[in-house]
């Protein structure tokens, strides 16, 4: 549904091109909340806004619903942004309108019939038919991005683009918004594209992921496959941002044994999986951490242990044929 093929996007600055963008090529099907994080000046921003074509690429093609929308102008262009809706991380409210104004500003400038309506409807969708006749002065962090989902919804988007939409907000206003995101893309299933520096949003509430590097895709895929198997030295960082892991791992040197990660996903993160191996194959272990933990609604598990016994082999083995990832630690 969104597919960038070849694009570039460079700036002219004080006279030269600095390029924000090398050849990206990435598709984001139908439906899915896609991610794409980054560090400050990596390019996320302007990825995002060659969607709406707020930005223009420099070089190669952007399509949307099949269609190569390059170099959409007037009714096109103008089609084009009805279809795509868009929050931002200071939310852009008007201060002058009351809430159910600022959602009614798209629908007054495409003359929608019935806007009080619509208005009703959609506030009731963002939990805030009770401030309708508020100020956004009046509201919290939280009330005004819901505010700013409400009115980028208002002309029945296909697709919501998000602009770092919690990074003003406290953790517990952030789960509640991307709580509210996952429940609208599952209700209306629009796609989402969202942008964020923080790997704890693409877990909550991505089903894929792309991670932009200077102005490259370094890695791409399933949040999970992203989240337990990062590839690239950035995606690591990220992972370890994410798990609250500061420098270098902990100092296992003293253990014995071989180390190994072990990640079960899904219905195997709650099976007795592990005291079934060591009964069957009479392995010991040590575990010296753990942690079970949700990639979007998926439970996910990884344990970091020392194994050793005769019968290692057939262990982790047995493991591996009930569904259980395991990477080999070096120390
Ligand atoms: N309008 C512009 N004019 C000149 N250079 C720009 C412009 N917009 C972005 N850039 C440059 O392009 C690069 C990518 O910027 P972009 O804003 O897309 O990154 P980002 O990953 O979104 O960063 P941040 O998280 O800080 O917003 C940076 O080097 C930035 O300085």
């Amino acid at each position: 549904m969104i597919r960038f093929a070849a694009v570039t996007k460079s700036y002219r600055v004080n006279g030269a091109d600095v390029s924000a963008l090398h050849p990206v090529d990435l598709e984001i099907a139908p439906g899915e909340v896609f991610g794409i994080i980054g560090h400050s000046g990596a390019g996320k921003s302007t990825l995002l806004r060659l969607i709406n074509l707020l930005e223009r690429p420099s070089s190669g093609q952007v399509f949307v619903s099949g269609k190569d929308v390059t170099h959409a102008e007037g009714a096109e262009l103008r089609g084009l942004r009805r279809r795509i809706g868009m929050i931002f991380q200071h939310f852009n409210l008007l201060s002058s309108r009351t809430v159910a104004q600022n959602v009614a500003f798209p629908l007054e400038l495409h003359g929608h019939a019935d806007t009080a309506g619509r208005v009703r409807e959609l506030l009731a969708l963002v939990g805030l038919s009770e401030h309708a006749d508020k100020y956004p002065a009046q509201l919290s962090g939280g009330q005004k991005q819901r505010v700013g989902i409400a009115r980028a919804l208002a002309s029945k988007p296909e697709i919501l683009l998000c602009d770092e939409a919690t990074s003003a907000l406290d953790p517990q206003t952030t789960a509640s918004v991307l709580e509210l995101l996952a429940d609208i893309n599952e209700k209306l299933g629009l796609t989402i594209v969202l942008i964020t520096h923080e790997m704890d949003v693409i877990r909550r509430v991505c089903d894929r992921v792309a991670v932009l590097d200077a102005g490259r895709v370094v890695e791409s895929g399933s949040v999970a496959d992203v989240f337990l198997h990062p590839q690239h030295p950035t995606t690591r960082r990220f992972v370890a941002e994410a798990e609250h892991e500061e420098g270098r791992g902990p100092d296992y040197s003293g253990v014995t044994g071989r180390l190994f990660r072990l990640s079960f996903r899904g219905d195997t993160t709650y099976a007795p999986l592990l005291s079934q191996v060591v009964r069957d194959t009479g392995v010991e272990y040590n575990l010296l951490a753990g942690r079970i933990e949700r990639i979007k609604s998926m439970p996910y598990g990884q344990l970091t242990l020392a194994m050793r016994g005769d019968n290692l082999e057939a262990a982790l083995e047995q493991l591996r044929s009930a569904g259980v990832d395991i990477e080999d630690i070096a120390r």
